[in-house]
């Protein structure tokens, strides 16, 4: 269902679990840090709102989105993480380079939980202009960063 036909932060609390002795990892692109933090703040607000404790979320940042697999991956090999969540936002400019790394980071990204076996979730925004990108950060489309959050959540207890 198209984003702006479904608000991304709507979803039922019924069926989340507590996660009160989860750790998390989440790994933050600081290209268009105006959107990632606000899907940073989404996300670990979302997580301790179901128990995760502050010293049990490991934060990281890294330069862009290209970056973000990588950074999964060391996060995703440690034995005290239990679910990683990567955060970007991509937004394309005047040439192709927006498809090459949204491709590229959305497939690493898959292909780090495959490997690990452990919920590496994709909190990376791709829209067309920043407003878009605004509109799925606490804007009127909900915050992705949220929804990542419980994406991580419900994986660890599939
Ligand atoms: N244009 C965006 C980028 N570009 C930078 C790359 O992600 C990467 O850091 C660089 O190519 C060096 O490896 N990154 C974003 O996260 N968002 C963009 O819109
Ligand atoms: C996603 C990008 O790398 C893009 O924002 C860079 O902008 P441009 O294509 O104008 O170089």
């Amino acid at each position: 269902m198209a984003t702006h036909l479904k608000n991304l932060s709507e979803y039922s609390p019924v069926n989340v679990a507590d996660v009160s002795h989860k750790r998390f990892g989440i790994v933050v692109a600081e290209w268009n840090s105006e959107v990632t933090e606000a899907l940073l703040s989404g996300a670990t607000k979302t997580l301790q709102n179901y128990g995760a404790k502050t010293e049990n979320i490991v934060i990281k940042r890294v330069a862009g989105s290209f970056e973000l697999p990588l950074a999964s991956q060391w996060l995703a090999q440690r034995a005290d993480i239990d679910a990683v969540i990567a955060i970007g936002c991509i937004i394309q400019g005047e040439t192709r380079h927006f498809d090459f790394i949204a491709q590229a980071v959305a497939e690493g990204i898959m292909q780090v939980g495959l490997k690990h076996n452990k919920p590496v979730i994709f909190g990376v925004l791709t829209t067309n202009n920043l407003e878009q990108a605004l509109e799925r950060a606490g804007g009127k489309h909900g915050n992705k960063g949220e929804e990542a959050a419980i994406t991580a959540i419900k994986m660890i207890h599939f």
